[in-house]
């Protein structure tokens, strides 16, 4: 080795010439040749890679060995407006479990929304996963508009799946539904009911915390058995409806008085189901294909709630329209003192909306449930109350004798075989008197003694009775 060196340091003392040139070249690739083979001897091949890893990562930060593949999951297919990515939401769910313990970066919150504790990647945190044996390098990119360099093209979130091109078989056919199935098993063994809203246009998960159940609510005891043989009926047909060429839907309208029980009902169903709850409100939607890009995010064992269809404006247009220019495009509004406007809407039209429910879309998904609840249901749009359209009319109506032992039993306590002395006497006040459950639930709460939230119930009714109001309306069922 030291010959070499001297070799080398004499050929730079003569290096005018061109062979003194040549000398030195010869020199020191020999040298390399024997450092190379002394580091490679010494030091680990492992320890050699990191290195090299580190100094490229040092000196080229964006350059990927060429064998790298990236596959780019954004949040929507096909830009901003696109529909949502079920990837996307998988790789969010399943990430957070793959996190390593060394972790350098986090991101973690404790929602209301939410009981447990929020774990998510941060987008400096590369997440290493394995999987038959194969490296898999995940990072999130938070897109351009959260992105410090704005000239990005991809605006939208994504999460990206890096690994070495000679897997690509694996990732596609093994490891990408991997990811889905510990998803699903992940939301199957996760009880809790979720709740989605709706978000700038998509939809935002929390939660269903609402405590009412069938059994706590308190219905006519043969309605409440109609409706649960109706679930139960519904749940089990699956084949049945393939069948007759039918969609897996089962649509109902809730319909009666404020605080009747419509919002507990839908609560229960969803509690007794196990269906998570989408909460549609159409005065939000802007056009049809929101309307449809909403709907086709919703998942299977859902139920979609269209609360006070009848307050929702585009309904009342359409039966307008209906009456004054013929079912057109055009909405017509009539303010207070002047002539009808007419003017052409960019909202999502009723049409849209029936659509879904029993035109083409309607197939989209499996067992899925549509509520529409209001208050009154002469104002709804008589397209809507179609046979076929909502299956079940149900009528939520005042608290009666029958109904009103379930929630004496809930909020006291009081046994339904052992009824207080003081029960004849609301039971004959509550036939003939017409007051909601909401109202009775709110005297019944105002004392933990049985004695005196039933004193106080009989007199409110007695004074209720006396001012002359009397029972106008049934419960009905209609099916
Ligand atoms: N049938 C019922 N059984 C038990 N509790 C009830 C019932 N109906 C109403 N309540 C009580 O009244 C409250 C209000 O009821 P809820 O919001 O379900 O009524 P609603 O018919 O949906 O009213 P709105 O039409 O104003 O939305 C509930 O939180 C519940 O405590």
């Amino acid at each position: 080795m030291s010959s070499y060196m001297a070799s080398l340091s004499s050929s730079f003392t003569n290096f005018r010439s061109a062979s003194s040139w040549f000398e030195v070249y010869a020199a020191f690739s020999t040298l390399m040749i024997i450092l190379r083979t002394a580091v490679n001897d010494i030091v680990p091949e492992k320890l050699r890679s990191s290195i090299a890893r580190k100094l490229e990562s040092f000196f080229f930060p964006t350059h990927k060995p060429n064998n790298l593949v990236s596959i780019r999951i954004n949040q929507r297919w096909d830009g901003q407006h696109g529909e949502h990515n079920e990837l996307y939401n998988a790789a969010s769910k399943y990430l957070p479990t793959r996190i390593s313990e060394t972790y350098k970066a986090l991101r973690l919150a404790k929602l209301n929304s939410h009981k447990g504790l929020m774990l998510a990647i941060d987008a400096n945190q590369e997440v290493i996963d394995e999987f038959e044996g194969i490296r898999y390098t995940w990072t999130l990119d938070l897109g351009s508009d959260q992105n410090a360099d704005s000239s990005k093209s991809d605006k939208d979130p994504a999460f990206v799946l890096n690994f070495n091109e000679k897997h690509r078989d694996t990732v596609m056919k093994r490891y990408i539904p991997h990811l889905l199935a510990t998803c699903e098993a992940m939301d199957a063994a996760d009880m809790s009911i979720k709740i989605f809203s709706m978000a700038h246009g998509y939809w935002n998960e929390s939660e269903l915390c609402h405590p009412a159940t069938l059994d706590t609510l308190a219905l006519d005891p043969e309605l409440k058995r109609t409706i649960v043989d109706d679930l139960d009926r519904f749940l089990k047909r699956k084949e049945f409806y393939k069948k007759v060429g039918k969609p897996w839907k089962r649509g109902y309208l809730l319909y009666g008085p404020p605080g009747t029980g419509k919002s507990s009902l839908i609560a229960a169903i969803a509690n007794y189901l196990k269906f998570n709850v989408y909460d549609l409100e159409l005065d939000s939607i802007t056009s049809n294909e929101s309307l449809m890009l909403l709907m086709r995010s919703t998942t299977s064992r859902s139920i979609i709630v269209i609360e006070d269809i009848d307050c929702n404006k585009e309904v009342h247009v359409r039966r307008r329209q209906q009456e004054d220019f013929g079912d057109t495009d055009i909405e017509s509004v009539q303010h207070d003192d002047a002539a009808p406007e007419i003017i052409k809407v960019d909202k999502f039209t009723l049409s849209a909306l029936l659509n879904y429910m029993d035109g083409l879309w309607s197939g989209y998904g499996e067992e899925r449930i549509i509520i529409f609840t209001t208050n009154h249901k002469d104002k709804i749009d008589p397209a809507l109350l179609r046979p076929g359209r909502m299956d079940m009319h149900i009528h939520l109506s005042f608290l009666r004798a029958k109904a009103f032992r379930i929630l004496a039993s809930n909020y006291l306590d009081i046994p339904g075989d052992q009824p207080h002395p003081l029960f004849q006497e609301i039971e004959d006040l509550l036939d003939t008197t017409d007051v909601t459950p909401a109202v009775v639930a709110e005297q019944l709460i105002r004392s933990e003694d049985p004695d005196v939230a039933l004193d106080g119930l009989f007199k409110f009714l007695q004074e209720i009775h006396n001012s002359g109001k009397s029972r106008d309306s049934a419960e009905t069922l209609e099916i």
